[in-house]
């Protein structure tokens, strides 16, 4: 089956590396060309989670996004997994995403966050677009070197359709599998999508304005206090908007904070690394639901202004 993996980083590469190891047909897509060169030289290595394999694929092909011809398009049906950031799907990727799928083919996206699919359905078919929720975890070292930091499931389906799993989606879930990963397609991905979204809503502001690892957000009063006022905000914008969520959420927020205890979270990864976070996309968009509705959303909105203040300081 061919494989198509836009986005070179750490998740990418994990997919990549694993589905390759299987004999799946695998072309990854990186920004850089210099990327490029190092994954052709050193070929694809994965670091397991134990620390004890480092496996070498060289059977992935290697091409770099930008450089791609205007007339190239991938094979009928096939799949391409978006493991870019949200920061990243512009206009101009996004067009190019629309030609290089054609007609038949499907995405992937495995973005943190909500907006990424309303956003590509302005150049996609809605039917095209499935959306990912993967609690994996993985770091790239290097260009060419990937660290599968943490198990976890991946749930695929498509926002607001909850019908029989496809003949292609069952193909895309087989493979997975067949790599190692826990996947399927889930009965309902807005449920996993708004989960996840409470989730990160959170524990990812909080870690980067602390600067703590997700874990320590339960060792004091004051710091789940700031949680369970994130969290009583955000079910309130929830419902005010008629999302459906189970109703366990709080102790599932806590429990995301135990088994991840020793993680330093992404939020708080791109602001000690300058890069931009994806408050945007993940308070954001709490703030956009709240202001479509009238509603005052002012914790949100503190901590998405703190770590907005802080991604300026660091640039
Ligand atoms: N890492 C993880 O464990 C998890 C990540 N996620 C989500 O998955 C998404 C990706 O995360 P992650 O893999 O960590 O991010 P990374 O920053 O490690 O990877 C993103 C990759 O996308 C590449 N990229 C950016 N623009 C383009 C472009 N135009 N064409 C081709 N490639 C491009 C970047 O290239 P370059 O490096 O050259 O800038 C980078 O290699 C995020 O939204 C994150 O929230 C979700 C669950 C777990
Ligand atoms: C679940 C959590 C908080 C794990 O670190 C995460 O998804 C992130 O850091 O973005």
């Amino acid at each position: 089956m061919d494989i198509h993996i836009v986005g070179a980083g750490s998740l990418g590469l994990l997919f990549g590396s694993k589905l390759a190891q299987v004999g799946a047909n695998v072309t990854i897509y990186t920004r850089t060309s210099s990327q490029a060169v190092e994954l052709q030289d050193q070929g694809l290595s994965l670091i397991t989670e134990m620390n004890l394999v480092t496996e070498k694929t060289s059977a992935v092909k290697i091409r770099v996004w930008d450089e791609i011809e205007d007339s190239y398009c991938i094979e009928e049906n096939a799949w391409i997994l978006l493991t870019m950031k949200q920061k990243d799907l512009t206009d101009a990727f996004a067009r190019k995403l629309q030609h290089v799928l054609g007609e038949t083919g499907r995405v992937c996206c495995f973005q943190n966050g909500v907006g990424h699919v309303q956003f590509l359905e302005q150049y996609l078919q809605p039917q095209q677009i499935y959306t990912a929720i993967t609690t994996e975890a993985a770091r790239r070292d290097e260009g060419a070197v990937v660290r599968h930091t943490g198990q976890g499931e991946t749930r695929i389906g498509r926002m607001g359709g909850h019908a029989e799993a496809s003949e292609h989606e069952i193909h895309l879930i087989n493979w997975l599998q067949r790599a190692g990963f826990k996947a399927f397609m889930s009965k309902n991905i807005d449920m996993d999508v708004y989960r996840k979204l409470l989730i990160n809503a959170v524990i990812n502001p909080l870690t980067a304005i602390m600067r703590i690892k997700n874990g320590q957000l339960l060792e004091t009063s004051e710091r789940v206090q700031c949680m369970r006022w994130l969290y009583e905000e955000t079910m309130f914008i929830y419902r005010a908007h008629n999302i459906p969520v189970e109703q366990n959420l709080w102790e599932q927020v806590n429990q995301v904070c135990r088994s991840t205890s020793a993680n330093t979270s992404s939020m708080l990864k791109d602001i000690l690394n300058g890069t931009e976070s994806e408050i945007k996309w993940i308070n954001g968009s709490l703030l956009r639901m709240a202001d479509d509705l009238g509603i005052d959303a002012p914790v949100n909105r503190m901590v998405y202004t703190l770590v907005k203040a802080m991604h300026q300081s660091n640039t």
